[in-house]
């Protein structure tokens, strides 16, 4: 997907067919020839293996408790919840870097703030700000050939729900999973936004729930895993499905994979496209037994009562009622 990635002007048609042909099959696509320098990632790997290799108590120094609001810093072995149980993994949390005088921070925006960076590993601030530069700019660009191949204008997307995108971004540790244990590293779900660019180390583990049944999303080389979250299957009226997903890690390694989340402003709503709307008859029930049309409101107040379900703590942090 080389061709879209010339950082401006639109997309080559072909590319676009690709997108929307990903994009109503599994929802799951690899982006090649993205720029990204490797040298970049290797070294979020190995300062992320440094990081996770400290004794836990170490690693709690930045544990998200310290956060706030703001929902940041590490979170131990089993702490997370994806699909109601504790997933067989530790990581840490970051998002756009956020100083106080950024409005959204003094809005009190929750999931908005700065981040914690390990004092053990202080090379790792430099890398990762670097990273949410490089794959922002990434994802606007796969945004792009998502726009023309919805019919819309390139800069549908960049010039309205990501002029100011909401950016998540973790790191995750999956410690090997014993052959006869029948726990989930990241338990069945579906992502929350608009699209999602996952690198991976070597290990495998990702699987995808296609109309077949489970596959394999097998790492490869200098490539990152695309895939689109609720958002987009919201405003196409699930013409593109946002595709449940899950991992486990049966390696015998240590698995480390980097998600970053690309979504909509955190105050926008985001009404279905007028054209799509009429949405997709024949796609069944969701995994979760959601109907994504029908939730009003902001994505905001959507991510935070997801984010809350996967860590009952936030409703602390944000003083969110407990039916969210
Ligand atoms: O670790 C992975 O490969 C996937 C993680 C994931 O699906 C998520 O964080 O939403
Ligand atoms: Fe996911």
């Amino acid at each position: 997907m080389s061709a879209l990635l010339g950082r401006a002007g639109p997309p080559v048609p072909e590319v676009a067919r690709d997108i929307e042909r990903a994009c109503r099959d599994s929802g799951f696509f690899y982006v090649v020839g993205h720029g990204v320098p490797a040298a970049l990632l290797d070294r979020l790997d190995t300062l992320s293996r440094r990081f996770f290799a400290l004794p836990v108590a170490g690693k709690m120094d930045i544990a998200m408790r310290h956060g706030g609001a703001a929902w940041r810093g590490y979170f131990p072995l089993g702490a997370e919840l994806t699909s109601g149980r504790p997933d067989r993994k530790e990581g840490l949390y970051f998002g756009a870097e956020l100083g106080e005088d950024d409005p959204r921070v003094r809005a009190g925006l929750p999931l908005h703030g700065r981040n914690l960076f390990p004092a053990q590993v202080p090379e790792l601030r430099t890398v990762v700000l670097d990273y949410l530069d490089a794959l922002t700019a990434t994802a606007q660009a796969v945004l792009r050939g998502v726009a023309v191949s919805l019919d819309l204008d390139a800069d549908y997307f960049a010039h309205g729900y990501t002029a100011d995108p909401t950016v998540l971004f973790r790191i995750f540790h999956y410690p090997p999973s014993p052959p006869d244990d029948d726990d989930w590293g990241v338990g069945e779900h579906t992502d929350y936004g608009l699209l999602t660019l996952l690198a991976q180390d070597d290990n495998g583990g990702l699987q995808v729930r296609t109309a077949g049944g489970w596959i394999d999303a097998p790492p490869i080389p200098d490539a990152f895993v695309c895939n689109i979250g609720d958002m987009l299957d919201r405003l196409t009226g699930g013409w593109y499905r946002s595709t449940p997903h899950r991992v486990r890690n049966l390696s015998g390694r240590d698995r480390l994979s980097f998600p970053f989340f690309f979504d909509p402003d955190f105050t926008a709503e985001v009404p279905p496209l007028p054209r799509r709307a009429s949405g997709d008859a024949d796609r069944g029930s969701r995994w979760d037994g959601q109907d994504l049309q029908a939730f009003s409101g902001t994505y905001g107040a959507y991510l935070i009562n997801k984010v809350s379900h996967v860590f009952p703590q936030l409703r602390q942090a944000v003083r969110l009622p407990a039916d969210g």
